[in-house]
């Protein structure tokens, strides 16, 4: 059609990069990501055309460090890009999630947030965390002891899921307890797929089709847990503050459900809840999962972390939350993981604010979007040395001198930037300037503190039938869709 060939010959894009049909038309792209396959498809693209691929008429995919401080970061004067708002799914009530907020909501939720993601607040969350992670360790204790094998990525979610659950909502999903996956989990993680497939249908004229793709179990499942956080969110209202969670603080500006304006009324802590539970759990996962993977795969790396934790405590109470962060070498090796396998493959595009915005010397007109590959990135040989090995070593304040030259800021895997909102207190370093991601410190004190108790009490090896190659080979949507990973644990004091 016309619009094809103007896409072609008269777009401003025109000069940028990419197959011939992805510049025509957005149809390429979004078979790739209804197919799950969009993320090493762009990967594969930016090898073929270089650092900033054309990957629809008006979107650009782009693997360059320097995009980080252009797009996402303010400095005086330049404001960062904004996300595109046509591209942000809302939610059922018709009120904002943080994810999605205008600029004065979204500063508002920061300001919330702020003290429950603090040094300070992860002091008051460590009891919290420490009991769930202990929880598990007698778990696996009790598989350890059947000799059965155990998908590591079953259990990670649901650890994760039960603290996030009781930080987020207060109430915990009981799966340790009950020593099996709450039917939630799979419905949230369901929920993210459905939402991208849905917005595919959308774009072209299509919703209804989603009866048809979303299976009705799921459809079912998804009504029932919004009524069920819905209910949760009232309850934990109802507690007030000085509970030891995410919001105390918050609900003492919030009384009469916010008439004050500065709180958050209960439809925004409900939407806000939401993302909590889902961003505060699924992403630390597949960083678990991933490092484990990477771990069975590479026995000489996994002998170096386990001795790093044998021999950095004398006893298991001495490791908490707070003692791991000197576990250099476990820094290492999620750092290292999440390059190889980047928990958000695609954080949100973004766009220049007001009229066109420059990134990386190209001017880039109002209403194009911008996404950054973070896979494409992390597999940037002019980055990162052998940049297809696992090499924890790399992250270390002293790296073997091969690896001294990699370009260590590239990787930024909570996203740099809080969108122009006050900026968060955070105690421990910050590599560029303030994170996109306001969960970072939680997360990495969860990681580390489940890594060490794990390879503290038992030595892992993969189940029967090894893992293989193939666990990396996932779909996404949005996320990614981790397989089973069969370990079996030798506890290490019997
Ligand atoms: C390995 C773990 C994690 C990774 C890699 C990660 C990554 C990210 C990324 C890339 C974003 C930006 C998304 C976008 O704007 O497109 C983000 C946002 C966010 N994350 Fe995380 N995250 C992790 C863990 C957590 C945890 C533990 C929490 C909290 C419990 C959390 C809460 C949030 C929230 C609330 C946002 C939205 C912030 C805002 O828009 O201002 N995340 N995260």
């Amino acid at each position: 059609s016309s619009h094809a060939f103007y896409n072609i010959f008269f777009h401003p894009l025109r000069s940028i990069p990419g197959p011939l049909l992805w510049r025509m038309t957005k149809v390429p792209y979004d078979y790739y990501l209804f197919t799950g396959n969009l993320i090493p498809k762009i990967a594969e693209l930016h090898r073929q055309y270089g650092p900033i691929v054309r990957t629809a008429p008006n979107d650009l995919s782009c693997t360059e460090a320097e995009a980080w401080e252009d797009v996402f970061a303010h400095h005086q004067g330049k404001a960062e890009w904004q996300k595109n708002p046509a591209r942000q799914s809302n939610p059922p009530n018709g009120m904002p999630n943080i994810l999605g907020a205008d600029r004065e909501n979204h500063a508002r939720y920061r300001r919330l947030l702020a003290h429950a993601f603090s040094e300070k607040g992860l002091q008051e969350q460590r009891g919290t965390i420490s009991h769930y992670v202990d929880l598990l360790i007698d778990r696996l204790r009790e598989r350890a002891r059947r000799g059965e094998s155990t998908d590591m990525v079953e259990w990670y979610n649901m650890t994760l899921f039960d603290v996030i659950g009781d930080l987020a909502f207060g109430a915990s999903f009981n799966s340790l307890q009950d020593r099996k996956q709450h039917e939630w989990i799979p419905a949230i993680l369901g929920n993210v797929q459905s939402v991208v497939v849905a917005s595919v249908f959308r774009e072209y004229g299509m919703p209804w089709l989603n009866r048809w793709a979303v299976p009705r179990r799921m459809q079912q499942l998804r009504v029932r847990n919004f009524m069920y956080a819905k209910q949760k969110v009232v309850e934990r209202a109802e507690l007030g503050a000085a509970r030891g969670d995410f919001w105390d603080r918050i609900l003492i500006k919030s009384v009469d459900d916010n008439a004050g304006g500065e709180g958050m009324n209960q439809g925004e802590m409900l939407n806000n809840a939401s993302v909590l539970v889902l961003g505060g759990s699924e992403t630390s996962v597949t960083t678990l999962s991933g490092l484990t993977y990477f771990l069975l795969q590479n026995p000489e790396k996994m002998a170096m972390l386990v001795k790093e934790i044998r021999s950095s405590f004398k006893s298991d109470d001495e490791i908490d939350a707070f003692s791991v962060a000197r576990l250099t070498y476990l820094s290492g090796a999620l750092e290292e993981t999440m390059r190889l396998y980047p928990p958000v493959p695609f954080p949100a595009a973004r766009m220049p604010s007001q009229g066109e915005g420059t990134m990386c010397g190209l001017s880039v007109p109002e209403g194009v979007s911008v996404q950054m590959s973070q896979v494409g990135i992390g597999q940037r040989p002019d980055y990162f040395h052998l940049p297809e090995q696992f090499v924890p070593e790399r992250w270390l304040d002293e790296p073997p001198p091969e690896f001294a030259g990699d370009n260590r800021s590239a990787l930024q895997p909570f996203v740099v930037g809080t969108r122009n909102a006050s900026r968060p207190r955070i105690g421990i370093e910050i590599r560029l300037t303030d994170m996109q991601c306001i969960g970072r410190n939680l997360a990495y004190a969860e990681m580390r503190l489940i890594v060490a108790k794990l390879l503290w009490h038992f030595d892992l090896e993969a189940a029967a039938g090894g893992v293989g190659d193939a666990w990396l080979q996932q779909k996404a949507w949005g996320l990614w869709s981790k397989k089973p990973l069969y370990v079996r644990l030798k506890d290490v004091a019997s």
